[in-house]
Formats: structure tokens, C-alpha cells, sequence
């Protein structure tokens, strides 16, 4: 059984659903704590946020793909990769055997039975071993397609969608490539950063000669909620981010904005949706040398409760028109004024980023800043107007830079015994 987001199995433990698990080896958490946490998962109506377990599974297959309108779990590996097999049919392979491996991680598996030590001595091990012991932690795998997948080497032109066009350049950027674009994107989303990390290490391992890593990225503390289950939390310039942040239970909203529905693009990707990742960086220094009336500015909210500088508390609605004398209270290059729906016609965005911090940048500055990930129907008609309005006018760019770019197409999600990419082979 699913919950109203359609992707938290509420009611069975992996244990039951699956033969032997990474946590019924090792014993680690009890069935009756699973079903406490994930019961915790529906039905809210209080302000507290509930307690997750880590024995909690998200279902892998479904209407969608998982991961997206998932509540956000804390931890992310997201990585980009470039096909470098030139056979459609090492390929359509490597993405079955992507789907199995994955479906067994979710559901708090090994990627192969018994891969970590039992494969004999005399063979690397077919899984890495590091998450033995370790429950799912609402891991969640979710691929999707680059532009560059559709080029001539596989036979994919036809069924390119329309709107998987490359971003265009925005005002600023300054985008390295190789932290940029790719064939093919895995967002790993999980409670436990280990368990994230072990998905994507062991998806990369076996891609050996069909697809190698082009880029990746950590990412802690979600900078979104995506749920009404969930405490809006904190970016690192310390505001609430995901206020105004589309949520999972809004499935009118989402509908609308998020999943791509038949008669929108190329039939197979019906159910789908387009993920935006953008790597930005934040110039944290400046930031901190910066005094709160001119933070609070910059954003339009308030940095304690997240209320709009033009209402009392967090979730009040923007009043864009409201003035000081003759002043906007929301200045008008304030970021959530040049982001907000009411500014851009009605457009929205979900938004499902993490903080990074990759050590210090060799000048003494912290290499730290905001992934951010949107998901979108269609992102020419949504990311891309947006993030022209903030490119030529958000006051925040004076602290920001935009250094990595990707754009990738997420097909739908997968019914009994289908596999990642399908809709592309038939
Ligand atoms: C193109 C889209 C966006 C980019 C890029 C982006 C970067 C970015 N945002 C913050 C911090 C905050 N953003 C907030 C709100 C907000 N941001 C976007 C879009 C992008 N942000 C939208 C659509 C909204 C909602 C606007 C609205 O209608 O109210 C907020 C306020 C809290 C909230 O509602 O989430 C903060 C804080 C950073 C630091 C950043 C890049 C580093
Ligand atoms: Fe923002």
C-alpha cells in the first residue's frame, strides 16, 4: 500500500516484502520501529516534524518515479554520467541492470544477493560492502536523460522531447564543464549518507566500459521541503528555504507543474518530468561580512521565523504591493519577489535542493553553496523564465555564482518487470 504521495510503502517492513535483507543479516532495527516511523509518514496536520526510521522504504516502482515528490530525505549523491559505449544494446543492458541492482538497494537489499562476501574469494565482490548493516533510509533512486543521450550514437533522435532543449546561457554564469551536462543523471536521496553514497558507487562500478562518471555532488540538510510533513529547513545563509515551495500533498499543483502528462511531449515520457540541476556557489564570506536588514532584504523574508518582510508568519502570502511611505516592503530586487508566481505569471517550480560544502576553493574561502534541483513539466516554459528574471535582477547575485549546469528528461515511473530507459528501446 502507498501513501497519498503515492511513493512510501506504509504498512510492510523489507523484511516482509523481500527475501533477505542488508538489516535482517544484521538485525539492526525491529519491525515494530519500522512500522511506527513509517506510519508517522501520512496523514499529518501538526507543525512538529515526524520521526522517520531508518528501516523506512520508499516503493521503487510506481505511477512516478520516487524521489521526486518523496519528502526529502537529508542526504543526496547526485551524479552525472557520459555513455561511452558507442552499442544501443550494451546500454539498454547496463539500464536493466541498473533497475534490478536499484530496486534492491531501495528496499534495503545488497545490489547483488549476497554480493559483499559472497561471491567467493577469488572475485572482487559484486557489491562494495560498506552499507552491510545498514537500512534503506528511504533511499530513493531516480534517473533521467540528458540532451545529449538524443544525439546520433543510439538511435534516440526520434524520441526526443521538445523540451529538453540545452539551458541557455543566464547572465553570470560561469559554468565549468566539467561539472556540467551529461548523458545520463542518477539523484541518490537517502537518510543516511552512507547508503547514498554506496547506490551510486555501486551503479558506477558495474558501468565499467558502458558509462563512466562525469561529475558528482554530495549534498546535506535538504534546503527544501517538499512536503507538509516537513519542518521547512535552513540554506547556509542560515534562512528557511521551501516556504513557498510546492508540496507533494498539493497533487493539483503538482499535476500541473511537475509531471508531464500525455499530449504535452513524446508519449513515452507521459508521467515523467524534467530535472534541472544547477551547482551554485555561495560566497559565504560576503555573506557573513553582511548586516541582517540587508540580508533580510536581499531575500524579502525575515532570517528568524521566515515570515515575508511584508507579514507576521512563515507561511503568510507574499504581499508584493504592500509599501513603507512610498517603498516596497518586498524591495523590488528581492529574491523571493523576482521568483514568486504572483511576478512571473503563475509559474512554478519544485524545488528539491541540498547544501554542499566541498572543503575550501585554495584562497581561504569555503567551496560551499546550494545544488539546487528543480523539477519542472516543462522547463522552457518554467526554470528558464525564472531563472532569467533572477539572472538580470535578483539582489542575491551579489552573493552567488552559478558554476554547474545539467538538464535531464526523467521518464515515468516503472510498472512490474519494466526497466530504467524502456520507453526508449520500444
Ligand atoms: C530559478 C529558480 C531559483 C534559483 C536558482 C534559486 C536559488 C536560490 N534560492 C535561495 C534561497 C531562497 N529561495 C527562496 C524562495 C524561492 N526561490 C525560488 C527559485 C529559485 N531559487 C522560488 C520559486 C522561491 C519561492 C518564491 C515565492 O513564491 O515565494 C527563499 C524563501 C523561502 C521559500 O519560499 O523557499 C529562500 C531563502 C538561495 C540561497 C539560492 C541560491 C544559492
Ligand atoms: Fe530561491
Amino acid at each position: 500500500m502507498t501513501d497519498p504521495t503515492g511513493t512510501t510503502d506504509t504498512t510492510t517492513t523489507v523484511d516482509e516484502r523481500k527475501g533477505v535483507s542488508r538489516r535482517r543479516l544484521f538485525g539492526a532495527v525491529g519491525a515494530g520501529a519500522a512500522l511506527a516511523g513509517a506510519g508517522a509518514l501520512v496523514g499529518r496536520a501538526t507543525a512538529a516534524e515526524p520521526p522517520f526510521s531508518h528501516a523506512d522504504v520508499v516503493a521503487f516502482r510506481g505511477e512516478h518515479q520516487a524521489g521526486v515528490v518523496t519528502p526529502a530525505q537529508d542526504r543526496m549523491h547526485f551524479v552525472a554520467f557520459d555513455v561511452t559505449t558507442k552499442s544501443r544494446e550494451e546500454l539498454e543492458a547496463l539500464l536493466k541492470k541498473w533497475t534490478v541492482m536499484a530496486e534492491r538497494m531501495t528496499a534495503g537489499e545488497e545490489a547483488t544477493p549476497d554480493g559483499a562476501i559472497g561471491d567467493g574469494l577469488y572475485v572482487p565482490p559484486s557489491d562494495t560492502g560498506e552499507a552491510l548493516g545498514l537500512a534503506a533510509s528511504q533511499l530513493t533512486l531516480t534517473i533521467g536523460f540528458g540532451p545529449s543521450l538524443f544525439d546520433d550514437r543510439f538511435g534516440f533522435a526520434s524520441k526526443k522531447p521538445a523540451a529538453l532543449e540545452e539551458l541557455p546561457h543566464f547572465r553570470a554564469d560561469n559554468l565549468d564543464p566539467a561539472r556540467s551536462g551529461g548523458d545520463i543523471a542518477i539523484q541518490a536521496c537517502a537518510n543516511d549518507p552512507q547508503v547514498a553514497v554506496h547506490a551510486i558507487r555501486n551503479l558506477a562500478r558495474v558501468a565499467f566500459g558502458t558509462a563512466s562518471v562525469r561529475w558528482s555532488q554530495l549534498g546535506f540538510g535538504r534546503t527544501s521541503s517538499t512536503s507538509t510533513t516537513q519542518d521547512t529547513p535552513r540554506n547556509l545563509f542560515g534562512f528557511k528555504d521551501g516556504t513557498n515551495n510546492i508540496k507533494a500533498e498539493e497533487t493539483d499543483v503538482v499535476d500541473e507543474n511537475v509531471w508531464v502528462a500525455y499530449g504535452d511531449d513524446q508519449p513515452w515520457m507521459a508521467g515523467g518530468t524534467y530535472l534541472v540541476a544547477r551547482r551554485i556557489r555561495m560566497l559565504i564570506e560576503q555573506w557573513d561580512r553582511t548586516v541582517l536588514g540587508e540580508q533580510e532584504r536581499v531575500i524579502g523574508r525575515s532570517k528568524g521565523s521566515g515570515a515575508p518582510l511584508s507579514g507576521k508568519a512563515e507561511f503568510d502570502e507574499l504581499d508584493l504591493d504592500s509599501k513603507k511611505g512610498h517603498d516596497p516592503v518586498i524591495d523590488v530586487d528581492a529574491h523571493v519577489r523576482l521568483a514568486s508566481a504572483q511576478e512571473l505569471g503563475g509559474i512554478q517550480i519544485l524545488r528539491r535542493g541540498y547544501n554542499f560544502t566541498d572543503g575550501s576553493d585554495g584562497f581561504g574561502h569555503l567551496d560551499a553553496g546550494l545544488f539546487f534541483i528543480a523539477y519542472c513539466r516543462n522547463p522552457q516554459e518554467q526554470f528558464v523564465p525564472m531563472q532569467l528574471n533572477l539572472s538580470r535582477n535578483d539582489a542575491m547575485n551579489e552573493y552567488i555564482q552559478h558554476v554547474g549546469s545539467a538538464l535531464f528528461v526523467c521518464p515515468p515511473g516503472l510498472a512490474e518487470g519494466q526497466y530504467w530507459g524502456q520507453g526508449l528501446f520500444t
